[in-house]
């Protein structure tokens, strides 16, 4: 089982995706293991963001990641660090399918949504940066619904 970092950027709150983007997660079979909404501070985004430091739209994505609340996520599922780039799509929304959910409600790579871990490693990071105090401790009732085999 994996486990993900998925944060609605502050256009996807503010454009009302919340339920949709959460929805998409959801029906697809993964299971919510944490959920809050939070404005960070530009030490904070910084942090998360501090591989981009060297690039040249680094302050200005800093800018647009505190200028209002985001949903910081932790799904969990079997393989969902490489499925969520199928339901999210490309980082440039220009390149992402219709179907995905930068494909269908962004336009500019600088207001894209969605931001996800891109690999297990740097969700395990961004879990520990965003939910110090822990995730929810649960199972869902329709594992047995969803996977073929029972898992850990
Ligand atoms: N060329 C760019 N101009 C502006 N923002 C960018 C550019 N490339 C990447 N980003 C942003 O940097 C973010 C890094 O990962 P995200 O998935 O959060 O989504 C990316 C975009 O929001």
């Amino acid at each position: 089982m994996e486990q993900t970092f998925i944060m609605i950027k502050p256009d996807g709150v503010q454009r009302g995706l919340v339920g949709e983007i959460i929805g998409r997660f959801e029906k697809k079979g993964f299971t919510l293991k944490g959920l809050k909404l939070i404005t960070v501070d530009r030490p904070f985004a910084e942090k998360h963001y501090a591989d981009l430091s060297a690039k040249p739209f680094f302050n200005g994505l800093v800018e647009y990641i505190i200028s209002g609340p985001v949903v910081a996520m932790v799904w969990e599922g079997k393989n969902v660090v490489t499925t969520r780039r199928k339901i999210i799509g490309a980082a440039n929304p220009a390149e992402s399918a219709p179907g995905t959910i930068r494909g269908d409600y962004a336009i500019d790579i600088g207001r894209n949504v969605i931001h996800s871990s891109d690999a297990v490693e740097s969700a395990r990071k961004e879990i520990a940066l965003w939910f110090p105090e822990g995730i929810a401790e649960w199972r869902s009732s329709l594992h047995p619904w969803i996977y073929e085999f029972s898992l850990p």
